[in-house]
């Protein structure tokens, strides 16, 4: 396995500042009456490294932080604090024209083709913007060469460029919507689940096609995803977040045979699955907290079985398990759980 990093995510953070909802919220402040403002933490120090040629799936229940973690990588919504460092490069505080050139780099598949792709842009529209701004040494014959070959490539007529999106089943847009990211030659995907809007039989189809693409232009993947088959297949190492903390990480293998976080066990006891050792779905007690409070202490405590007086108190770090996998559970590091 590459264990070359390529992208390195720091201590990284993001609060959203809301309104309040509440009318008993609404407070007096300088001699008028205001609606009060909080926050909520959708990421609590995110430490993630992405190794090059790897698929890091990142899986949790909704909620807990997975898009905005992909949207804050991809620097369309910024960080409140922490790093992320593309190799040598700090990237998280970039201005907007040295993001727009490292925007070839790093590209993004959104969950939804039916609303990423403009619906007033044709496909050879969709695809000669971005490689003509990238590539601007490029003549239109050169362009359109390059359109002919990245729709074959994913599977759809060159014939086809003049529709517009609407013209195209759910599968064939989210196929444009990777030709259009593969179009600038990036390095890194950021895909936030990708399959979710399709078929099944259309899903198999999609998901295959990305990992052609991964291993001819030796891509490096960051797949969100709420279906663990999908996971198991197609992730080289998963992490699993919880109210915008990674509780552990691990290689799928590792995962999948001997999930260690208490959330983790729970979350894989949900699999059906069919071989002898199938045990009964492991059902979580407790609310979810809100994400107004910043947390205090484990993120999980208030639904963890092992959860005592230091989970309350201090927040585990990520330790690394023989196995190679990192966890972050007082539990385990006291050896209450193994
Ligand atoms: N623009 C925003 N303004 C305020 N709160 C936000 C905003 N975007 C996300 N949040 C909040 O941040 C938290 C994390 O949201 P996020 O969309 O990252 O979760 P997720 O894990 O991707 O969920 P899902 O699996 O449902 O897509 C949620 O509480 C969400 O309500």
């Amino acid at each position: 396995m590459n264990t070359t990093p390529l992208i390195q995510i720091s201590h990284l953070e993001k609060s959203f500042i809301t309104k309040s909802s509440w009318i008993g919220q609404w407070r007096l402040r300088r001699g008028k009456i205001r609606r009060s403002k909080e926050s909520v933490h959708a990421l609590n120090g995110v430490n993630l490294t992405i190794n090059q040629g790897e698929t890091l799936c990142i899986v949790g229940e909704t909620g807990c932080g997975k898009s905005t973690l992909a949207r804050v990588l991809m620097g369309l919504t910024p960080a409140t604090s922490g790093e992320i460092h593309y190799q040598d490069q700090r990237i998280d505080h970039l201005n907007d024209h040295k993001r727009m050139m490292f925007r070839r780099r790093m590209q993004m598949v959104f969950q939804n083709p039916y609303a990423s792709l403009n619906p007033r842009m044709t496909v050879y529209q969709t695809l000669s913007e971005p490689i003509a701004f990238h590539n601007q040494q490029l003549n239109r014959a050169e362009i359109n060469l390059q359109i002919e070959d990245l729709l074959e490539s994913v599977g759809i007529s060159p014939s086809s460029a003049d529709r517009y999106p609407h013209e195209f089943s759910g599968g064939q847009r989210q196929r444009i919507s990777l030709a259009r990211a593969l179009s600038v030659e990036p390095d890194f995907i950021v895909a936030d689940e990708p399959l979710s809007a399709l078929d099944v039989s259309v899903q198999a189809q999609v998901l295959n096609l990305m990992m052609d693409k991964q291993e001819e232009r030796n891509l490096t993947y960051l797949f969100i995803t709420h279906d663990l088959a999908v996971v198991e297949h197609f992730a080289t190492r998963v992490a699993v977040m919880y109210l915008g903390r990674v509780c552990e990480l691990a290689s799928t293998k590792a995962l999948f045979s001997s999930p260690k976080h208490p959330y983790t066990q729970a979350l894989l006891s949900a699999i059906p699955r069919l071989d002898s050792n199938m045990t009964q779905p492991i059902r979580l007690i407790g609310e979810v907290p809100t994400q107004i409070e910043k947390p205090i202490g484990c993120v999980f405590q208030a639904r963890c079985p092992y959860a005592n007086q230091r989970c309350y108190e201090t927040s585990p770090k990520m330790l690394r398990q023989t196995d190679g996998s990192s966890v972050a559970c007082h539990a385990i590091e006291e050896g209450r759980l193994s």
